[in-house]
């Protein structure tokens, strides 16, 4: 890929679009891993203003640290850029208390509160951008955002723009290395970060992203039956999580009324 000109495009983008909305600049969420590192160094790149936030909900001490000092790299290097932390764990205890919780080891109980840690954060990165007149960037990348769904829905996937969506995983790795971001951003492990136990994106998916972003690009053009052995194994489960993820790729359906009931 030649990173160079994608991230001048990207930088580019960023800036015409925020001149166009006529606000000031973008909010984005950094959790220490590779993505949003990626996408908070490019706003900051764009000279509007950016606020970089960090917001621990029982969060591993490992990911809050990059995140703290991702920030402190962006600030030092950026005077454009603000960072703040907002510790969400108190509301997210009190949602935990407020919601009729029957058994929390019920898989969709779990499910349901990983979902509401990324919703929390939505929430207050709109809360702050829209009092400081900025759009909220969004961190997604082309594997989670168009291939097998991996973000929750008006959580994480709730946003204004969305700069790397057409980036595969790995080139957004070759980013982070062209951009020299502090190395521990650039090795992050990819977790989505939303659960008690560690569990990184793979171990979750069953996939390494280079696997994914394999069948991903074949997909539609070759069928089951071109693959076999591991490649098999990783199109049956991209497959089957592109699949269930439609109704976050396709507009949110709706109802057509027929137009001789207008009358
Ligand atoms: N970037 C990341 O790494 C990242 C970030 C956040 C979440 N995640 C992962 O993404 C997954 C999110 O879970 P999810 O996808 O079950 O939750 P989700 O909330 O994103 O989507 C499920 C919800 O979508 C709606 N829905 C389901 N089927 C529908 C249909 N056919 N039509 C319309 N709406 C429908 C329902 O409201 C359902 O509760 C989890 O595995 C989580 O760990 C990854
Ligand atoms: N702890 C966090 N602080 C700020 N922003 C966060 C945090 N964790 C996640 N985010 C934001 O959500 C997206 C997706 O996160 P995953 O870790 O990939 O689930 C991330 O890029 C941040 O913008
Ligand atoms: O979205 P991020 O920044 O948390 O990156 P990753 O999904 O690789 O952890």
């Amino acid at each position: 890929m030649q990173s160079q000109k994608v991230i001048d495009h990207i930088v580019n983008w960023l800036k015409d679009y925020a001149e166009k909305a006529n606000v000031k600049g973008y909010v984005i969420g950094v959790s220490g891993g590779v993505d949003s590192g990626v996408v908070s160094t490019l706003c900051a790149m764009t000279g509007l203003k950016v606020l970089v936030v960090e917001m621990p909900i029982r969060q591993k001490s490992d990911q809050a640290n990059r995140a703290l000092e991702h920030i402190d790299f962006l600030k030092n290097k950026f005077p454009n850029v603000e960072g703040m932390s907002v510790d969400l764990n108190e509301p997210f205890e009190a949602l935990y208390k407020t919601f009729d919780v029957k058994d929390e080891e019920f898989p969709a109980e779990k499910l349901a509160f990983a979902n509401t840690r990324a919703r929390l954060r939505m929430l207050t990165l709109y809360y702050y951008g829209q009092i400081n007149g900025l759009l909220v960037c969004g961190t997604g990348n082309k594997v989670e955002d168009f291939g097998i769904g991996f973000y929750t829905k008006y959580g994480d996937g709730g946003v204004d723009v969305s700069p790397i969506a057409d980036l595969y995983k790995t080139e957004v790795f070759d980013l982070a290395r062209n951009l020299d971001l502090p190395e521990s951003i650039k090795n992050a492990i990819p977790t989505d970060g939303l659960w008690d136990v560690d569990r990184t994106d793979e171990q979750q998916i069953g996939a390494t992203y280079p696997e994914l972003e394999k069948i991903q690009k074949e997909f539609g053009t070759k069928t089951e039956a071109d693959y076999s052995g591991r490649d098999l194994e990783v199109y049956k489960i991209f497959s089957r999580m592109n699949k269930a993820a439609q109704h976050k790729i396709q507009p949110i359906p709706v109802c057509d009324i027929p137009e001789e009931w207008r009358n």
